[in-house]
């Protein structure tokens, strides 16, 4: 078998569930939305700053991994701002390769110079709309769900939850909580949850990252969580003779989709290595594991990128890059024909030819 190469990877169809707005932007936007503002930046030219967000990432602590968005939500403060960032994002997966994706963001992260929450989703729902509408003209059609997420150490979910409802018909696809894990259980915010099950939306939970198995049981068995954001600590309920622990098994047998996050989880200490990251075992046992990048910036990462590590890492071949891809989609939170079409009219007759 010869391995695909990244140029054959980033031309295949992709779809990624967890890729987080605030975490992707481009260093050259950065700097001009800086320069307009009067932000001070670690670095003055795309390159430097560019490795500056990998570097400070690279940090081996999701709480110092996380100060790093300092720098991205600052600039994203205003309508412009908002609507540039998600078209550059909508624009940038697209021409990776990727045909769906679900990008999140924090709302309330972006009230500092007075916009209001309906605001800023309206800026970014805006933003998405007018980038897939270019790539489409450009021949790499790419469909954009947003999650609206809601910080695990703050008190805004259930107004978040309420937003996601609201704009549900208008792009919006789900909800999430992000944030530092120790010390904040996805448990604070079961109300939150409890009303979006009341109004049969979907949502996924940031838990498995930071902080085990707990995390990842009230995630499920006390929220409700439809996916899990990381969910890679579930290894901690998996015996060294591969027999599966009873939450284990539990996420197994449901198919609970873990949006597994391989670059992201090497920089926060989740895994020691990319080759010894736990989606290796996870693929082998079959759970449904889903390949993300979480934060491109960050990680100076796309999802070809992403892909290609494993390739390197595991030897996997054009067979599981489509299992990998068809999880993903079928995990999304777009209604079931709408998946269906693109597993069937776009993802597989794509792979059939690259496997030919
Ligand atoms: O991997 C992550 N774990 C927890 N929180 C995260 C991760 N990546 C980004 N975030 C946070 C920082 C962002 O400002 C916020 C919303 O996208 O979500
Ligand atoms: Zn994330």
């Amino acid at each position: 078998m010869v391995a695909p190469t990244y140029d054959e990877i980033r031309r295949a169809p992709k779809a990624l569930l967890h890729d987080h707005l605030d975490g992707g932007l481009r260093p050259a936007t950065i700097l001009d939305l800086a320069a307009g503002i009067g932000h001070e930046l670690p670095a003055a030219t795309p390159e430097g700053l560019g490795e500056w967000f990998v570097a400070a990432a690279d940090s081996g602590s999701l709480e110092r991994y996380l100060e790093t968005f300092a720098h991205t939500v600052a600039v994203m403060q205003t309508r412009e701002a908002l609507v540039r960032v998600a078209r550059e994002c909508a624009l940038d997966l697209a021409a990776d390769g990727v045909v769906y994706a679900e990008v999140r963001f924090a709302p309330e992260q972006h009230l500092a110079q007075g916009l209001v929450l309906t605001e800023v989703v309206e800026a970014v729902l805006d933003g998405f709309r007018e980038g897939a509408a270019e790539a489409a003209a450009a021949g790499t059609p790419i469909r954009v769900g947003t999650l609206l997420t809601a910080m695990r150490h703050a008190a805004r979910s259930m107004e978040i939850a309420e937003l996601s409802v609201q704009y549900r018909d208008a792009g919006v696809v789900g909800f999430d909580i992000a944030g530092a894990e120790a010390g904040y259980p996805p448990t604070r915010h079961l109300d939150a949850f409890e009303y979006l099950q009341r109004e049969n939306s979907h949502f996924t939970i940031h838990a498995g990252e930071a902080f085990g198995l707990p995390s990842i049981w009230q995630a499920i068995q006390w929220c409700g969580a439809d996916r899990l954001g990381h969910g890679v600590r579930i290894v901690d309920d998996i015996a060294a003779d591969n027999s599966l622990g009873r939450l284990a098994a539990y996420v197994r047998d449901k198919r609970i989709p873990l949006e597994l996050c391989p670059s992201s989880n090497v920089q926060t200490g989740a895994a020691a290595s990319i080759r010894e990251h736990p989606i290796g075992l996870l693929r082998d046992l079959r759970f449904r594991v889903t390949v993300n990048t979480d934060n491109r910036l960050m990680s100076g990462t796309s999802m070809s990128r992403e892909m290609a590590l494993l390739v390197e890492a595991f030897g996997y071949g054009w067979s599981e890059l489509q299992w990998f891809t068809v999880n993903a989609m079928k995990s999304a939170f777009i209604p079931f024909d709408e998946r269906l079409a693109l597993i069937n009219d776009v993802i597989k007759p794509a792979y059939a030819k690259l496997m030919s």
